[in-house]
């Protein structure tokens, strides 16, 4: 009996057939299933031919229907079968009679590249290379450092004569992925050693026994990247159901090495910037850890907003196929946790305050005690310094430290604020209100005095923005044991106003973190773009505060650059958006895949009416993330965090909307608090950006927002 292995690309491309052509490819799946060898070779149906003037004798095509044809590798070496892609016949053809498969030296992987343009092209490139002003592109890197990271030496005679990282991207097809990766990497400035370290260490290990570097079967193996071996005909049904999410079969090296590893001592932390499968991370960490879970204990997967929880359910009922598995696994937001703590043992019902009603209740509680601060100021020092250190008493205040606060507070002054602090726990109790982190801090109090801790262990997606009250009761729910806490986050997306060290708060994940670079969602172009909107500016790390970077963050998907739009008034921005959406749905993209973000819910209200008046079907996004009806979704720009869509229009991005003035502090209140919260609307245009896999388009009438304008974007 054959046995049959999938490649990510045949993956990707069967899942962008028509239906007809589809059902022929999982025909000619299942026959390598289901036949002898000998069939196989000799069934009509099949017709395996090896295309003329092959450079390969493993290379062969099949039939999957009258215009497609699978390019299928066959090692020889026994009864495996690698199908790599599924195209067009003559493409199919015409592509595979110039691939040659290969194993790597360094990782043991099985590699595919195109040798036939290769030779044709590299001798004109060399040429141009010698002419060129431009120094080449990894001049800095002698053969025998490119030679150890697994460039070979076909690879590194092209390499050295790439004098531009456009060359190295027209270069990806031809290209084994792996070692395309390594020079992408490199030309993007990272070191030999982080490079070793964040890729190909990962691969080294799977391929880690010494193998025949003619043993293309062993190769497949090591390979698990990209190739996924299908062990029977439920499992091959259960992949080709779902070509969309490959995320379930084939992760990078260093997502699997993050989520595989049986066990880490203590907390453990996966960054990375938008899109590079931190959330998939997170999803297949909890696959690992239920499956090593004992009777009696459960899992939380938690995570910021009610939008992102129904994400992760619907990834974890992907993932995880066994609904009682999955019922040991609580998918909840941190506040909603906290709400379950507390609320049983209420008395009265109680209202939570949104931002808007907290920061007003602190105003007139200012206005009432004569104190010099507004309510901003005063509902800051409640979140930033008492609610973050879970003060409980003037003295414990008095003594504390206030740094992260720009202004200084002289021991009578934090007299008067603590007054404050106990009036607005009065009018909360008179107003039978309380908020949603306060509830986290009373959570967390509950849980630590009861000395019960419901989970075995916590997996947190979008940790950046969580405040020390929501992590004081993370930590408190979870008892200190290896495989505690799993972290996944990134600080380049923190839009709410909580910046956290986690070492502070006794959540220590030194040499347990690993940082994904490869972003598998949006094109380069949408990137590249989104990414210069953050103009170089390091952001402060999850874990100590330190600089952190996007330093080496790239797609290896290609699509049209952003279109940015500048009008003069409202309703021609939305003129504008109207033609796009339609030009986006014309050209095949449901509505549903269609997003369009703002600033505000009133910019939200008017571009739906618009939308709606335009016959265009339009759907609110909701805040716990239903949307099932048929429609563009149409959201504030927080509430498409940690979400996706083919395309995404971000609208009123002007100035004086992006930064929203009413969400900076004044510079003379507070400069630090000022500086975070214009960092924070940056990111937040940043996040809104990054929702878009292939096509973005920003606009604003009037005039442009400065962090397009600081850009040269508008
Ligand atoms: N190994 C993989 N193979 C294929 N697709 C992947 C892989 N990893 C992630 N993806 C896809 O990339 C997209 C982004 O993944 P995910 O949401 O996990 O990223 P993220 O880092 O959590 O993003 P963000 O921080 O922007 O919310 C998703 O469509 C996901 O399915």
């Amino acid at each position: 009996m054959a046995q049959l292995a999938l490649s990510v690309r045949f993956l990707d491309e069967f899942g962008k057939l028509d239906s007809k052509a589809r059902s022929g490819a999982v025909k000619t799946a299942l026959k390598f299933q289901q036949l002898t060898l000998k069939q196989l070779w000799s069934d009509a149906g099949l017709d395996f031919k090896q295309p003329k003037g092959a450079r390969d004798k493993h290379i062969y095509t099949c039939r999957i229907d009258r215009f497609y044809r699978g390019v299928v590798l066959a090692p020889g070496t026994g009864e495996d079968f690698l199908l790599l892609r599924v195209m067009a016949h003559d493409d199919a053809y015409a592509w595979a009679s110039k691939q040659v498969p290969s194993v790597n030296a360094v990782t043991h992987g099985l590699e595919i590249r195109d040798v036939v343009t290769v030779e044709q092209l590299v001798p004109a490139w060399e040429a141009e290379a010698a002419t060129a002003a431009a120094e080449p592109l990894f001049a800095r890197h002698p053969d025998g450092d490119l030679r150890g990271l697994g460039i070979e030496d076909d690879v590194l005679r092209a390499a050295r004569s790439l004098t531009s990282k456009k060359q190295l991207d027209a270069f990806a097809p031809l290209m084994p992925e792996d070692q395309w990766q390594v020079l992408q990497f490199l030309a993007e400035g990272l070191s030999v050693q982080t490079v070793w370290g964040e890729l190909v260490a990962f691969r080294a290990r799977n391929g880690a026994l010494a193998v025949d570097r003619t043993d293309l079967s062993s190769a497949m193996r090591n390979t698990p990247s990209r190739i996924a071996l299908v062990t029977g005909p439920g499992e091959l049904s259960d992949i080709l159901d779902k070509p969309f999410a490959a995320w379930r079969i084939f992760l990078h090296p260093s997502q699997r090495y993050m989520a595989y590893r049986p066990s880490y001592s203590g907390p453990a932390q996966v960054t990375g910037g938008p899109g590079t499968g931190k959330t998939v991370v997170a999803l297949h960490r909890v696959k690992h850890l239920l499956e090593h879970l004992r009777t009696g204990e459960r899992i939380l997967l938690t995570t910021y907003t009610g939008a992102l929880t129904s994400a992760l359910r619907e990834g974890l009922a992907l993932l995880i196929e066994d609904e009682e598995l999955r019922g040991r696994v609580d998918v909840s937001t941190v506040n909603a946790l906290a709400r379950e703590i507390v609320e049983p043992h209420d008395t009265v019902r109680r209202a939570y305050l949104d931002g808007a009603q907290e920061t007003a209740l602190w105003g007139e509680i200012g206005d009432q005690l004569d104190l010099p601060w507004n309510g901003q100021f005063l509902a800051q020092e409640y979140k930033h310094v008492i609610l973050a250190q879970g003060l409980r008493s003037l003295d414990a205040y008095c003594e504390a430290s206030r740094s992260g606060r720009g202004s200084r507070l002289a021991s009578a002054r934090r007299h008067e604020v603590w007054q404050a602090v106990e009036a607005f726990q009065v009018a909360l109790d008179k107003l039978s209100a309380r908020t949603h982190l306060g509830v986290c801090d009373e959570a967390a109090l509950r849980v630590t005095a009861s000395g019960v801790q419901p989970y075995r262990h916590v997996v947190v997606d979008e940790a950046q923005d969580l405040h020390p009250a929501q992590w004081r009761l993370l930590r408190a729910v979870v008892p200190k044991r290896p495989d505690d806490l799993f972290i996944a986050g990134d600080p380049h997306q923190r839009i709410y106003d909580s910046k956290v060290s986690l070492r502070s708060l006794g959540v220590a994940v030194t040499g347990r973190s690993t940082r994904l670079h490869r972003n598998y969602r949006s094109t380069q172009e949408i990137l590249a773009w989104a990414v210069s909107l953050l103009d170089g500016r390091p952001v402060e790390q999850l874990e100590n505060g330190s600089a952190d970077t996007l330093a080496g963050f790239r797609s290896s998907l290609r699509g049209a650059r952003p279109t940015v739009c500048a009008t003069d008034d409202p309703d021609a921005e939305l003129t504008e958006l109207v033609a796009r959406i339609r030009e986006w749905a014309d050209s095949g993209v449901e509505f549903s895949d269609i997003a369009v973000a703002a600033r505000f819910n009133k910019i939200v209200y008017r571009v739906a009416q618009r939308l709606r008046d335009e016959g265009i079907p339009t759907v609110r996004l909701r805040q716990d993330g239903s949307a099932d009806a048929e429609g563009v979704r149409v959201a504030t720009m927080h509430s498409l965090k940690g979400l996706e869509f083919r395309c995404v229009a971000v609208v009123g991005v002007r100035e004086g909307t992006v930064p929203y003035p009413g969400a900076i502090t004044p510079m003379e209140l507070d400069p630090i608090q000022h500086h975070t919260d214009l960092t924070a609307e940056r990111c937040l245009l940043f996040v809104a950006c990054t929702r878009a896999r292939d096509r973005l388009h920003v606009s604003w009438n009037g005039p442009a927002s400065r962090f397009l304008a600081e850009v040269g974007a508008a």
